[in-house]
This record gives structure tokens, sequence and C-alpha cells, in this order.
């Protein structure tokens, strides 16, 4: 049976409202899901609702509506106005006007007589040890002797791992959409599972969204320089601009520090483009040297600016075989075939740069191709492609303007940043929406015809939009 992760779940959550999908629609289809099983199995009987302050206690809240006939009464883990989401507390209020039976529980579980207990306390939201009284009503639900009905996931389970210390021992566990890895880990406690459908559209999972990027970026408070991302950039044989966009890029996206290693005779051109740079020597033979700046970096970002050479190409190989190098965005000129063990690694071609190395760009071909190398490629395009070989999603941010000169540098470089502080796969997506958007953010203001540098003003503007989606 196939599983989303709960952090999945939260990603595409997100993404739904992006979409046009609201959570109060999806909290809507959950509750009533969970009513549906239960007027299956039951007439009309007395049901004890446990609920939490989140939006697992939000379904339970939906599923009292539709128990039209059912008596219903409410124990809720907290005070009403501690409750977490708008969208609990709207279906909570809902509850209130209708004159259900509510008790707010502090630290003493009034007793109690059902046929049905429904566990709406914690779901994917739960993190470490059972709180107080979630732990004595884990306690006194699973003394009951009442039918046991899990939301989403028993409370106290771990949705992932399916480990838990103190947890309740479901009759009946209906989750939505898919089912969480844990809950097919943990039979014992999740008791016969019901996956509830709840209006999704398939296609959700795979659409790269606000959601991906909530999801990489990060920012530490107390964090010293460098924290956020140290940056290498490897390029410029040949054409002076490419490095200069793709390491301006990288700070737009978030990096505290890049190093751009450019030939000894376009140094100081480079540098000359913005004080923001730090520009050194590239010398391709000194492989040791790289080696040691490797040691501080995080990610190496190369390829740009780079006309394909037998010298380059050889340089990569070696490059990659460093054992300072850890992380890698290989785009342009230093896309290749052989990424050795142990690094991790993003590709960014585009259609025309992977047939000439790998052949038809085919969403099998492409899969193919990442699995083989073991690397995650982001096949750039009107629509992206990104892909580990086993996961796929689509990018359907950006517009016509973008196929102007650069913007793959740009690209290139808010990957190298979200990758310092993430895995390959989710950097990746992330990172062409972002790109994306900042797109279509130009095309706003200035119709399709912006610049690359255009392009990178806007990055820092469609994080903070991202960031600021709720
Ligand atoms: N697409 C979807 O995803 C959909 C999801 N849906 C539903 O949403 C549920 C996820 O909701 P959720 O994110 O609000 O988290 P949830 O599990 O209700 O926890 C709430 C609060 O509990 C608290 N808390 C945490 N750990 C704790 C502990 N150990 N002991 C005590 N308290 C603890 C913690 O509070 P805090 O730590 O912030 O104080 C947290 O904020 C999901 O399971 C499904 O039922 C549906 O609507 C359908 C669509
Ligand atoms: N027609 C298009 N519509 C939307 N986005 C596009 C289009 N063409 C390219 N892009 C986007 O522009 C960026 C760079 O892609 P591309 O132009 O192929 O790279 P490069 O600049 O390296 O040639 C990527 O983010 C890609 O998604
Ligand atoms: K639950």
């Amino acid at each position: 049976m196939e599983t989303i992760t709960s952090e999945e779940m939260a990603v595409l959550d997100i993404n739904c409202e992006y979409f046009g999908l609201s959570r109060l629609q999806l909290m809507e289809n959950a509750g009533r899901g969970l009513a549906e099983e239960i007027i299956k199995r039951f007439k009309p009987c007395k049901v004890v609702i446990f609920a939490g302050l989140g939006n697992n206690g939000g379904d339970a809240f939906v599923c009292a509506r539709f128990l039209r006939n059912f008596d219903v009464e409410v124990f809720l883990l907290g005070r009403s106005k501690d409750i977490k989401t708008e969208i609990a507390k709207r279906n909570f209020d809902i509850l209130k006007k209708a004159g259900y039976k509510i008790t707010e529980i502090r630290d003493k579980i009034p007793e109690f007589e059902a046929d049905i207990v429904i566990d709406g306390m914690l779901g994917t939201g739960v993190r470490g040890k059972l709180r107080g009284i979630y732990a004595k009503s884990v306690e006194v639900i699973n003394e009951s002797k009442a039918f046991k009905i899990a939301v989403d996931v028993p409370t106290g389970l771990n949705p992932d791992t399916g480990e838990f210390e103190l947890c309740v021992k479901a009759d009946l566990t209906v989750t939505f959409h898919k089912p969480k890895p844990g809950l097919l880990k943990a039979k014992d406690v999740v008791g016969e599972l019901v996956v509830k459908d709840i209006g999704i559209p398939k296609s959700f999972e795979n659409l790269a969204g606000v959601g991906d990027v909530k999801k990489v970026y990060k920012r530490f408070e107390s964090g010293h320089k460098g924290v956020h991302g140290r940056i290498a950039v490897i390029g410029g044989i040949g054409y002076t601009g490419a490095v200069a966009l793709t390491s301006l890029a990288c700070y737009y996206a978030g990096a505290d520090l890049v190093t751009t290693l450019v030939p000894k005779d376009i140094k100081n051109v480079v540098a000359s483009f913005s004080p923001n740079l730090i520009v050194r020597e590239l010398d391709l033979c000194d492989l040791s040297s790289l080696n040691e700046l490797m040691k501080k970096y995080h990610v190496a970002v190369l390829g740009m600016g780079v006309e394909r050479n037998d010298e380059f190409t050889d340089f990569v190989e070696e490059f990659l075989k460093l054992e300072n190098v850890k992380k890698v965005v290989l785009d342009a000129s230093a896309i290749t075939k052989d990424i050795p063990e142990g690094v991790e690694c993003i590709m960014t071609p585009h259609a025309g740069e992977f047939r000439k190395v790998f052949g038809e760009p085919t969403i099998e071909n492409v899969m193919k191709v990442a699995k083989e190398t073991n690397s995650v490629i982001l096949l750039k395009g009107r629509e992206d492609v990104i892909t580990d070989g086993e996961r796929v999603r689509f990018n359907r941010t950006g517009n016509a303007g973008m196929t102007v000169g650069g913007t793959g540098d740009v690209l290139a470089g808010v990957a190298g940043a979200f990758f310092a502080l993430n895995d390959a796969f989710w950097s990746a997506s992330a990172s062409a929406f972002v790109n994306g958007l900042a797109g279509d953010i130009c095309f706003e203001e200035k119709g399709y015809n912006f610049t690359a540098v255009d392009l990178l003003e806007k990055i820092p503007i469609a994080i903070k939009r991202c960031l600021e989606f709720v």
C-alpha cells in the first residue's frame, strides 16, 4: 500500500491550499469520511470525542456534525481559546453554537459512559512524549470498554516510524488520503485501518508548490556567519557573466558566504560586477588546494559559463573525487554520467544538455539516468521535471520570458543555496519553484522582456511570498 510521510503530508497540505483546495475543505472531507465509517458500523449511540487543540481535533469536530442522531459529547483537552488553528477553531465554534455538550478538561477527566470513543487528540502533529492530560486521556480511553476509533493516527503513535510508548489502542483507525508509514507497522494499536479519500487530486502530490519552499528555507536566529550556507561557484571559462549570476543567486536564496572561482584572466572582471562577490583564481590543476577549500564549503556549484571542453570535463571528474566534496550542483558543461559514491548531486540540464549526454529527455529516461547516476536531475523547461529516480515532481511556475540567457545560472545558484541545508530532491524542487515564481513576478512588472539580472533580484521576493503564505 502506497504511504505518505507526515512531512510530505504537511507539504501537500500547504500546496493544496496554494492550488485552491483549502484545508477547511480537506478537514470537512476528513470529518465526514470518519462519520461515514462510524455510521456504516453503528446504529445511533453514545459517542465521546477526546479532542486535541490542532487539526486532528478539528476533524473530530466536523465528524460530530455528521453523527446526526448519535448522542455526541466533546472533551476538549485544553481551553477553547488555545485551539491552534483557525479551521479547527471554526469547527469548534459551530459545535458550541449548535449546543453540543462540551467539557474543557484541565487535568481531571470526568467519569463517562460511551459506546464509542473517538480519539481526535493528536495526529501527524505529535512531537515527543505525550504531555500530562494527553497521557492520562490515553490511559482512560484504553481502560474504557467503548469501541475506540482513532482519527488519522492513534494518539501516541509516531506516524512515520510506528514507534510508541503510550498509545491509544484503537479498534479502528480512519486515516486520510494515504496511510502514514507508521500505521502499517503498528497493527496492534491501529486496529482495522481504513483510508478515506479527502478529494486531493492525485497530481497535486507531484506538483512543486509553496510547501516545498517552506520546507527547505531555514533561518537560524542564533546563527554564526556561514551557518546558512557556504557555497563555492566554479566556472567562467569563456564567459564572465554566468558565474556572477549564480554566485549572487546563492546570496539571494539565503547563503551566507559564496566564493567564486574563475580563471585568472577574468578574475577582476567578475569581481567588478558586485562588491558582494568574493572572487578567487581557479587553477584546474591545483586540486589539492581546491580540496582544502572545500573543507569549509557545504556545496560546490559547477559548470556555468564554461564552453564545453575536454580539460574541464576531466577537471570535473577529478574534482568530484576529492575527499571534501560532498554536495555538488552540476550545470551545463559540468553535467556528467560519473558521479562518485558518497557525493550528493543535483544536475540541472535543459533538454539539449540532457540529450547530449544521456539521450532523449523522456520522463522514463530522466528517471533512469537519475537512478543510474544516483543523483537528482532537475530537467529545466516550460515545465521542470525533478526526479531522484524514484520520486518525480513537476514545476509549473515560470513563463516564456524565462528563455532569456542566464536564467539557468540563477536557478543553479538558488539550488546550491537550498542544498547547503537540505537534501538534493527537495532543494531541486523548491529552487525550480522559486526560480519560476521570480520569473512570474518579473512578468507581472515588465512583461516578457526581463533579463536574468531582473530575475536574480526577484528571488528574495519570491521566497518571501512563499514564507508568508499560510
Ligand atoms: N492534508 C492534511 O495534512 C490534513 C490533515 N488533517 C488532520 O490534521 C492533523 C494534523 O494536524 P496538526 O498539524 O494541527 O497536528 P495535531 O496532530 O492536531 O497536533 C496538534 C497540536 O498538538 C500539540 N502536541 C504535539 N505533540 C504533543 C504531545 N506529545 N503532547 C501533547 N500535545 C502535543 C502541538 O501543540 P504545540 O506543540 O504547538 O503546543 C500541536 O500543535 C492530521 O493528523 C489530520 O487529522 C485533516 O484535516 C485532513 C487534511
Ligand atoms: N518556456 C518556458 N516557460 C517557463 N519557464 C521556462 C521556459 N524556458 C525555460 N524556463 C525556465 O528557465 C530556467 C532556465 O531554463 P533554461 O533556459 O533551459 O536554462 P539555461 O538558462 O541554462 O539555458 C528554468 O527555471 C526553467 O524552468
Ligand atoms: K488521533
